[in-house]
């Protein structure tokens, strides 16, 4: 078998986990265990440590102290099991849709025609199947994202880092998007952590949601909750986790919520 073909995900595990960046302390003993084929949504004030978390699990920031491993390795550099999304998308200009979506099999050394084979496979996946041959500027911002995120699957990667991948884009198409991501990912598992400030994108896309917030200690800050969302997610029990989620982020100060 072939990391193309890697089953449920990678687990993460975080204990004690310090950032800096140079002197100065962003996240300070976060500790956080994420089960393999889990979707973790990390929420919390701006400037908090999100997008810094996300940097350290995708090997472009170092660890300070603590443990971070992805599957169970210690985390040290980049790697192509681990995939970082962005709200601006990454696609290349001067590549048409297809040969976007090859680009990180080519990278793997993937040949030529299976390239195009599981590029138009995950294209039509997200819809896309018509606009191969086009380029990334002939497209609507949503369908770029739609894009990316097949670019994102296509090499498999056994964890997803979504930092605020839908922030531009209109509620109808953020909506769609949301649903194209729970979707996909039941053709193909993969561990997510991702990334966002809106509330309800958080308990609709999370099996868990963490509450990063400042502990004022240093400066830095960790986990003051983690709520995990409950299926059916509708009703009492969805309208509960939301409201959890809203205290945490209203009391950041509050640390270790049952
Ligand atoms: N490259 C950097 N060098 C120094 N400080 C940085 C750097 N990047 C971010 N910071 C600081 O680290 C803190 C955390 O930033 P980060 O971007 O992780 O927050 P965030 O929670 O993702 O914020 P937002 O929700 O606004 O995107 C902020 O105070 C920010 O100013």
């Amino acid at each position: 078998m072939t990391t193309l073909e890697a089953p449920a995900g990678a687990a993460v595990g975080i204990s004690d986990l310090s950032l800096r960046y140079g002197e100065r302390p962003v996240l300070d003993g976060v500790a956080l265990d994420v089960r393999p084929g889990e979707i973790v949504v990390i929420v919390g004030a701006s400037g908090c440590g999100k997008s810094t978390l996300l940097r350290a699990v995708a090997g472009l920031l170092p660890v300070h102290s603590g443990a971070l491993r992805v599957g169970g390795r210690p985390v040290a550099g980049t790697d192509a099991d681990r995939a970082l999304v962005f709200q601006d998308d990454a696609l290349l200009p001067w590549l048409t849709v297809a040969r976007n979506v090859e680009l990180p099999l080519a990278l793997r050394g993937v040949r030529r025609s299976e390239r195009r084979e599981r590029a138009a496979d995950w294209l039509a996946r997200v819809g896309l199947a018509e606009h191969a041959q086009r380029l990334p500027k002939e497209l609507s911002g949503g369908m770029r994202q739609r894009v990316q995120l097949a670019r994102t699957l296509v090499a498999a990667p056994g964890l997803v880092l979504m930092d605020e991948p839908f922030g531009a884009l209109d509620a109808q198409t953020r909506a769609a998007m949301q649903d194209l991501l729970l979707e996909v990912r039941t053709a193909r598992p993969a561990t997510v952590l991702f990334v966002t400030h809106d509330v309800d994108e958080a308990v609709r896309l999370g099996d868990r949601v963490v509450v990063l917030g400042g502990s004022g200690a240093l400066g830095g800050s960790g986990v003051v909750d983690e709520i995990t969302i409950a299926e059916p997610r509708s009703g009492a029990p969805q309208d509960a986790a939301r409201a959890r989620v809203l205290a945490a982020l209203t009391d950041p100060t509050r640390r270790g919520g049952s």
